[in-house]
């Protein structure tokens, strides 16, 4: 992963929150010079006040032409942030974001239509290096800006990228936040092992373990996700029994995940009128 041009030229992030310390924890970490980082954000957390006082520039002016401004705001507060960057637009800057539902449309008509925009679409394991992140670009996007967001997010994780917008509220619903759903499997498995009589602590260790061992195992076997779960599962034994109850076919896990999916993708498109 190459960092150089980010490094020469700068990026600035508007917007320092989840997501956008998610990532910046990450590239910093994979090499990205604090001295060559702008960060806008008018509720700074103290951590990236820490950063700053390493030598990122937070709140205090720009770059004339950085390599990147990366935009990290929620969908609501667009309106008032992208006026603080229109004068990136129609320059030689690309415009990177990873806000849910704002449309390509949107930056457009903020920045002007000759602007080289990337949406992307990461997720918060990329502040252990280990997201993923699907992008695509305007009409006007060159291989070579998409070679640019994909050196920068690579460098927090794995990058794809994809046949157009249409697909990006689906990969939002899948992947954007498909962590939180992980996250609440563990918070679920924790509470049934307590109804089963386990103490809160032992509980949660043993959700959190088994859920980040069976990431790994996923991660690293060569067998489908399918064969993992067969791996477990011992005929007439303790897995199916649970398995009867997750997989019956209008209460189990995929009519659930299904229906959660599809709110999630439905709350994008709304997010983008
Ligand atoms: N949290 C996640 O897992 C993911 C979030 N996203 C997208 O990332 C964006 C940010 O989401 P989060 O980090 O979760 O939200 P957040 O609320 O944690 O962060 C937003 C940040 O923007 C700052 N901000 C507000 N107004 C601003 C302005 N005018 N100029 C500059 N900064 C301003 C806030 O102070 C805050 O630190 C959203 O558009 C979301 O759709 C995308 C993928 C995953
Ligand atoms: O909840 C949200 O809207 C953002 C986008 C994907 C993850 N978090």
């Amino acid at each position: 992963m190459n960092l150089d041009m980010i490094n020469r030229r700068g990026l600035v992030l508007l917007g320092c929150g989840k997501m956008g310390s998610a990532m910046l924890e990450g590239w910093l970490g994979q090499g990205l010079r604090p001295e060559a980082t702008w960060v806008i954000d008018p509720h700074p957390s103290d951590w990236l006040k820490g950063v700053a006082a390493n030598g990122l520039t937070l709140n205090d002016g720009m770059p004339d032409a950085p390599a990147v401004v990366l935009i990290a705001v929620k969908p609501q507060m667009m309106g008032a942030a992208l006026p603080q960057i229109a004068g990136f637009g129609g320059g030689d800057t690309l415009i990177v974001t990873v806000a849910a539902g704002t449309t390509i449309a949107t930056y457009e008509a903020a920045f002007g239509a000759g602007t080289h925009i990337v949406r992307a679409m990461p997720n918060t394991p990329a502040a252990v290096g280990r997201g993923i992140t699907a992008i695509t670009g305007n009409a006007v996007t060159t291989p070579a800006d998409l070679d640019l967001a994909e050196a920068l997010l690579s460098a927090v994780g794995q990058v794809v990228r994809l046949e157009g917008e249409h697909q990006m509220d689906a990969v939002t619903a899948v992947s954007g936040s498909g962590p939180a759903y992980v996250f609440h499997l563990i918070e679920a498995l924790a509470a049934a092992g307590e109804a089963e009589g386990l103490p809160a602590e032992l509980a949660m260790q043993l959700a959190r373990a088994t859920v980040t061992g069976a990431g790994e195992l996923a991660h690293r076997a060569p067998e489908t996700a399918e064969q993992l779960r067969i791996n477990v599962t011992s005929p007439g034994g303790t897995t199916a029994a649970a398995l009867s109850v997750l997989m019956e076919p209008d209460t189990g896990f995929p009519a659930l995940l299904r229906r959660a999916v599809k709110a999630a993708a439905d709350r994008g498109r709304s997010l983008g009128k």
